[in-house]
């Protein structure tokens, strides 16, 4: 994306944005985080996906300095954890985050704002957060959903480089997520990094850079939507093949798996192009041919064997 030329001006910060090095966590048996490397550079933005249990509060826990380690390295634009809060370069947003009921939503942001060395002014912060209608309302008359848009605006009170979220849009509607995701978008066209745990397949497909996937404490598939999709099977090829049989399916070049009934196949394929090209050279008959890409909640599924 565009935003690394901006964040390659702030040259002292570059190398990565967060670096994971065999990071683990356990309580008592349960292997929370068990051996996580990952390496985020400035200006992208990552979808950790994960079914319930997978690790992903843990691990977001650990590059906050929330949780410590049992072993191994959390770094953030080369600072530790606690360095890089202390320095604003941080902003998270967790569930559940608390406010306060009688302070204003522009109290709450001036409040954490003080507390930075450079903040942005509240009316911006608010602007970038896409509430400034709500300056004035009191905490407790604040919906679920305007509670997470608040915590958004607190993330972005100390201008940071990476922004950490957890479950962002989970008490928000339909209206309030596309907000908050053009909100967002707004930052990250600026080069910034942003992290985000998030159970919304389509949220991630439609705004992350990058998809690490956890399973059982460890990363089963890092890449783009694209590539994570094609570790599950790649795409869906459906046809009539008059004269077509099992061995000639099986020949086909890049299939992952098919089914053949009479003369239809449905074959799963890392490379449809390839396979379809040899199944017309081989059968020039074939018809109804149709190719459809696997969802990446079907990849999602299969790698985290949640079939
Ligand atoms: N403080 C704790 N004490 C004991 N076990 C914990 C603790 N925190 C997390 N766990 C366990 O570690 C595992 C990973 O939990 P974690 O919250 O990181 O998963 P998650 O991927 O964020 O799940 P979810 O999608 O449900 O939020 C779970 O089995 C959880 O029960």
């Amino acid at each position: 994306m565009n935003g690394i030329q901006a964040t390659g001006m702030n040259a002292v910060v570059v190398g990565a944005a967060v670096h994971l090095s065999g990071l683990r966590k356990h309580y008592g048996d349960v292997r929370a985080v068990d051996g996580v490397d990952l390496t985020i550079a400035p200006g992208e933005v990552v979808a950790l996906l994960g079914p319930n249990g997978a690790g992903k509060s843990t691990t977001v826990d650990m590059i906050l300095g929330l949780t410590k380690p049992g072993a191994g390295t959390v770094t953030v634009f080369g600072k530790t954890p606690s360095e890089a809060i202390a320095h604003g370069t941080i902003g998270a947003m967790l569930q559940g985050g608390a406010l306060l009921d009688d302070a204003t939503v522009g109290e709450m942001v001036a409040m954490v704002a003080s507390l930075h060395r450079e903040p942005v002014p509240v009316a911006e912060v608010l602007r970038r957060a896409g509430i400034s209608e709500l300056a004035g309302r009191r905490g407790n008359k604040l919906s679920g959903g305007q509670k997470q848009r608040v915590r958004f605006a607190i993330a972005l009170a100390s201008d940071p480089d990476l922004l950490v979220l957890d479950e962002p849009t989970a008490a928000m509607d339909v209206a309030s997520r596309r907000e908050f995701w053009r909100a967002m978008q707004a930052y990250t066209e600026t080069g910034r990094t942003v992290l985000f745990a998030t159970h919304y397949l389509d949220e991630a497909e439609e705004f992350a850079d990058r998809v690490v996937l956890m399973r059982a404490g460890a990363t089963v598939a890092d890449g783009s939507v694209a590539e994570v999709r094609s570790l599950a099977g790649g795409r869906t090829l459906r046809a009539v093949v008059p004269g077509i049989t099992e061995a000639a399916v099986a020949n086909l070049p890049a299939v992952t798996d098919f089914q053949l009934r009479g003369t239809r196949i449905a074959v799963s394929s890392a490379d449809s192009d390839r396979t379809l090209k040899a199944l017309l050279a081989a059968f020039p008959g074939a018809h109804d041919i149709e190719i459809a890409a696997i969802g990446l909640e079907g990849a999602f599924l299969s790698l985290t064997g949640q079939r």
